[in-house]
């Protein structure tokens, strides 16, 4: 295979890994498709979808970084560590900021259209 192909089937393979391995990147996903659904049934805007699509990928993204940091910590170490726990739990305070950020942008762009 070429090597540019190479990266992008490796990229798929994390993604996959990430999606199978990791029970928030499920959650997250699963959000992601009940958000598209949503909003194709509410109807929204250019300026709203890509406002949605950037809060998606912002989020899995961010959710595959903190994987990945996670890996890295337990690569390097399976003793109790206080900067293996500051590194985890920044990645996953990261990941935690990130979310409440879509849940209320998310709110803001479907709750008017309900009512
Ligand atoms: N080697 C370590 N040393 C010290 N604390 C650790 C270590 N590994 C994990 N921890 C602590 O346990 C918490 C959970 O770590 P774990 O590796 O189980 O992540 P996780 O529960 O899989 O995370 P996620 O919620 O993203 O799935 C970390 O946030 C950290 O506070």
């Amino acid at each position: 295979m070429h090597p540019f192909f190479k990266s992008f089937h490796y990229a798929y393979k994390g993604i996959q890994h990430c999606i199978i391995a990791e029970r928030n990147m499920k959650f997250h996903t699963i959000a992601a498709i009940g958000v598209i659904v949503g909003g194709i049934l509410t109807g929204l805007s250019k300026m709203e979808w890509i406002i949605i699509i950037l809060l998606i990928g912002g989020m899995l993204a961010l959710e595959l970084l903190n994987t990945a940091i996670e890996r890295t910590v337990d690569l390097v170490t399976e003793e109790f560590h206080p900067l293996a726990k500051q590194a985890k739990d920044l990645a996953s305070g990261a990941v935690l900021i990130f979310a409440i950020c879509c849940a209320i942008i998310g709110m803001i762009i479907f709750i008017p259209k309900w009512l």
